[in-house]
């Protein structure tokens, strides 16, 4: 039985596009990334998945239940951080904690809560009308684990996190994972974030998934950038020629800058090994720089400027 199962899935706003045709599977006990820029859909998808919004076609499945209507007991499963959290401004942080243990019925001295509050380096004590995004953040992660949920939707946990506490907040979500085996679907529009902490990611763009992998396999596809300078010699036209391989490569007081596909690294180092190099740099492209590029290609089918 898969934690989340979508089939068909059509959302639209008054005749508009929220997502289109989403089939997808997310099994118990997996980390899956869910990837796409503003307004692709992301949120649109995990209200459906909580039933804070009716879908326009298609099915759901959360935890094995179909989704229709509302379902307390299915939502009792569920710890969901939203991107922008609602509370009590008048309360502390403290009491909200305590407040939302005992309408769950959470002996909160028996949780590891205040663990929790202390990695993250949260601040109980002030009114929630004086908190900073980042203390707003931090009470919503915790209020997300308080019941100790089968499933962990999470939209854009991240933001307003400093990346100490950004680090913190990903150890304890995998310990969480580990110990309880927990199912965490979490959005992001931050490609690093996936690679760092998931098994599975989904890419949504423009309300359509345009790809569901493990990050391993996007990672293992993965491109290079290569930076490097040469001697003034006939040799550097050599270079020239080499950086045709990319058709956006670059080339600025004497450094070429261009892009080789994985399957391509050895032999365009083992032909740079013939030259007169005098510096080089070689690194991956990371996730975030691979999608963005494949939009701004998209974007820029006809830009040549620059270009050698
Ligand atoms: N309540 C609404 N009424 C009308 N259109 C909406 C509503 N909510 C979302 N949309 C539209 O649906 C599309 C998907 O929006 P959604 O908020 O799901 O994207 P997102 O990926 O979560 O973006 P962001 O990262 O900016 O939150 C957008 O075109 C948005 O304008």
């Amino acid at each position: 039985m898969s934690a989340i199962l979508l089939r068909n899935l059509n959302k639209t706003y008054n005749g508009k596009r929220g997502v289109i045709d989403l089939n997808l599977t997310v099994e118990r006990g997996e980390i899956f990334g869910f990837i796409g820029p503003n307004g692709a859909g992301k949120s649109t998808t995990i209200r459906l998945l909580l039933q804070l919004i009716a879908p326009t076609s298609g099915k759901i499945f959360v935890l094995g239940h179909r989704v229709q209507g509302d379902d307390p007991s299915l939502r009792r499963k569920i710890g969901y951080l939203p991107s922008e959290i609602r509370l009590y401004p008048d309360m502390t942080g403290h009491q909200t904690l305590s407040f939302a243990a005992s309408v769950h019925g959470v002996d909160i001295k028996k949780s590891r809560i205040h663990d929790y509050a202390e990695r993250l380096q949260w601040n109980g004590k002030q009114k929630i009308k004086s908190y900073s995004l980042g203390n707003r953040k931090k009470l919503g992660i915790l209020l997300a684990l308080i019941h100790n949920p089968e499933l962990l939707i999470l939209d854009e946990p991240t933001s307003g996190l400093d990346p100490l506490v950004q680090q913190q907040f990903f150890q304890i979500l995998r310990e969480w994972n580990e110990l309880k085996g927990t199912t965490v679907f979490f959005s992001t529009h931050i490609l690093t974030e996936v690679e760092k902490l998931c098994d599975h990611v989904a890419i949504i763009r423009d309300g359509r998934l345009v790809q569901v992998s493990t990050v391993s396999e996007i990672s293992a596809i993965s491109d290079h950038f290569i930076e490097v300078s040469c001697s003034p010699s006939e040799d550097a036209h050599r270079l020239q020629e080499l950086c045709q391989i990319d058709r956006n490569a670059r080339h600025e007081d004497g450094v070429y800058r261009f892009r080789v596909q994985n399957k391509e690294l050895c032999s365009v180092l083992a032909m740079l090994s013939r030259m007169p190099v005098k510096n080089l740099s070689v690194r991956r492209m990371s996730l975030e720089e691979k999608f963005m590029s494949e939009y701004a290609s998209e974007a820029n089918e006809t830009d040549e400027v620059g270009q050698i």
